[in-house]
């Protein structure tokens, strides 16, 4: 046998265009997928797309430990106000109860030092009446006593009022070159020292601590200000694009004291160089692992054999139909299934490229179930009732061990059917027909006549020709295809004398050209021929409407001798591809 390397078949376009249409938007789309360049580009979209759910998943882990470090160092911030702040309150409690002598008198101060040395963090204490600083405990007694003037905020906590000074310099109350806030009611006032932000962890980050008046109003208490804005504007996740920067902001349980940090991205990858690097390259392998599995899995899907697997259906598979004539009345007495197969995206592929899947997959049964179910209800459905046609299809020799074959032609009557059956067995390795002897004879005694495809080529014996039960032989077409003169075209002649004398028909295959017809006509063992001269293989629609303008199908009883000149009226032209 030899692969079929036909640039298309007659007619099989315009006629299949209508029934594919449907299928069409489907097809190009998985023609899309099936091309090669195709299958490459969605590797990498599957890589890239890896890469990015990666980076997508490291950042958010990324910006979740950020997070927490910016609310850590918020809440330390937040914490230590709102500790020294409860701690003042104490504190003033404390002096009010303890410190009961005459206001800065000796024993009133020492009341006031001996509180001022609690381990509380708070140091200074002051003395106000009527708005005017009298003493503190680290400068005693005041010789120019401080106006205090107007409080910054006045703030009620747990039904007590108290007043809030901020960042007031401390110099001329005993802690020169300090600012701190002061905060106290009415006599007694403590001052509230500077608190420093503890250590980030990812660079260098920035924070700004506010006292919250309310949900528009707060007031800067320390750190970088403005941040606290800035962290109320940022996006989801805390992550503000404008900047390139994290940012955290969270307030305390008391709700007076809110934190903002910021954190921007440059100092976060270059504060974890290694672990950030390290998480690209993983997600790098990551990808192209998922990539390469992508890959793979598409190959196996979607390479030819798996598609054809999966398509070998009657839908997808169809039947093409060489015409066979009589040499001696030039009629078209019969054709040749010849099996296309479309692909996903509704291309026509061949059998020399699909014969040795279906050989590798132990796929022929399947094959044959189909093509002949195909063409029988095709030819039965199109062609006209008057119509006689010897119908040939291709059969894999390992097909006649199973008790397969027979219940195909269930229902043919032979001597009455107006379709006739040949099994044309193709030898594409080497096999014992002799094991199958009993089978062709079965099939016969159905009605369905046996033939020995491609003699001349491949595995064909010529013992075969004289102890089989075969009805007939084809010759390859490489003998009638040989340029004139060529020791293939020499030895036609020889082969037919070969054949026809032992008895059996003789269908040559391949007969593209006039003059080879004209020479076969001459050989009385020619006894019909087939090949591109006749016609090339064709849909179902196209042969009815071939048969019925060939020269040599005239009305039954009046059969026109052919010449190769009638032939020719026929436009073949048009019938090609
Ligand atoms: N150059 C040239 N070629 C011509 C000419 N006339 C016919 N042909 C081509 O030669 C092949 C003849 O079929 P084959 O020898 O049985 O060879 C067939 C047959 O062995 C096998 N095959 C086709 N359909 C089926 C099938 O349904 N089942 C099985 N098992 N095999 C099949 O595939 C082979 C190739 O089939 P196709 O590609 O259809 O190729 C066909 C046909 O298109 C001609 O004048 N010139």
């Amino acid at each position: 046998m030899q692969g079929g390397t036909l640039p298309g078949d007659a007619g099989s376009v315009a006629i299949g265009e209508g029934k594919r249409r449907d299928g069409r938007k489907i097809a190009s789309f998985a023609g899309l997928v099936v091309l090669f360049g195709n299958r490459r580009l969605v590797r990498m979209a599957v890589l890239t797309a890896t890469f990015v759910m990666m980076l997508g998943v490291g950042g958010a882990i990324l910006s979740i430990m950020v997070g927490d470090d910016l609310s850590r160092q918020n809440d330390a911030g937040i914490g230590e106000y709102e500790v020294l702040t409860i701690r003042s309150f104490e504190l003033i409690t404390l002096l009010e109860r303890q410190v009961t002598a005459e206001a800065c008198s000796p024993a009133f101060l020492e009341g006031m030092r001996k509180l001022a040395f609690l381990p509380d963090g708070i140091n200074s204490i002051l003395y106000a009446q009527d708005g005017v600083i009298a003493c503190t405990s680290n400068a005693g007694k005041l010789e120019a006593p401080v106006i205090i003037g107007e409080p910054d905020l006045a703030a009620s906590e747990s039904g007590a009022t108290f007043d809030i000074w901020f960042d007031r310099p401390q110099g001329a109350l005993g802690l020169p070159g300090e600012t701190g806030t002061i905060v106290g009611g009415d006599g007694f006032l403590v001052t509230m020292p500077e608190i420093s932000a503890p250590a980030s962890l990812f660079g260098k980050s920035s924070r700004e601590v506010v006292f919250r008046v309310d949900d528009e109003t707060w007031i800067s208490r320390g750190g970088r200000a403005g941040l606290y804005a800035v962290a109320g504007m940022a996006g989801a996740g805390g992550f503000n694009w404008a900047d390139w920067s994290f940012y955290g902001r969270d307030c305390g349980e008391s709700g007076l004291y809110c934190a903002a940090s910021r954190a921007p991205l440059s100092s976060v990858i270059s504060s974890r160089p290694f672990e950030i690097g390290g998480f690209l390259a993983f997600s790098g392998i990551v990808a192209l692992f998922v990539g390469g599995l992508a890959d793979r899995g598409m190959r196996s899907y979607w390479s030819l054999a798996a598609r054809f697997v999966r398509g070998l259906t009657p839908e997808r598979m169809e039947c093409v139909y060489q015409p066979v004539v009589r040499m001696e009345t030039g009629e078209i007495v019969g054709v040749e299934v010849l099996s296309r197969w479309r692909d996903a995206d509704g291309r026509v592929v061949f059998p020399d490229t699909f014969l040795p899947i279906v050989n590798e997959r132990g796929l022929s049964r399947r094959l044959t179930e189909i093509v002949i179910g195909k063409a029988r209800q095709e030819l039965g459905q199109h062609l006209p009732a008057e119509k006689e046609l010897q119908v040939a299809f291709n059969i894999s020799p390992r097909d006649y061990k199973y008790d397969f074959l027979r219940p195909l032609f269930d229902g043919h009557e032979p001597g009455t059917a107006r379709l006739g059956f040949i099994l044309e067995i193709v030898e594409t390795e080497s096999f014992d027909l002799s094991s199958i002897k009993l089978e062709m004879m079965r099939l016969r005694r159905q009605g369905v006549r046996t033939y020995i495809d491609d003699f001349g080529v491949g595995f064909s014996n010529i013992g075969n020709l004289a102890e089989l039960p075969i009805d007939g032989v084809k010759l390859d077409r490489g003998f009638s295809m040989a340029p004139d003169g060529s020791l293939w075209a020499n030895m036609l002649p020889r082969a037919l004398e070969l054949i026809g004398s032992a008895g059996h028909r003789v269908v040559v295959e391949g007969v593209e050209t006039g003059e080879r017809f004209e020479m076969l006509k001459k050989n009385r063992h020619a006894t019909f021929a087939q090949g591109y001269f006749i016609a090339r293989p064709m849909p179902v629609e196209a042969l009815v409407a071939f048969l019925k303008t060939y020269p040599g199908n005239g009305p039954a009883g009046e059969l026109q001798p052919v010449t190769a000149s009638a032939l020719n009226i026929v436009d073949f032209g048009r019938l090609k591809r």
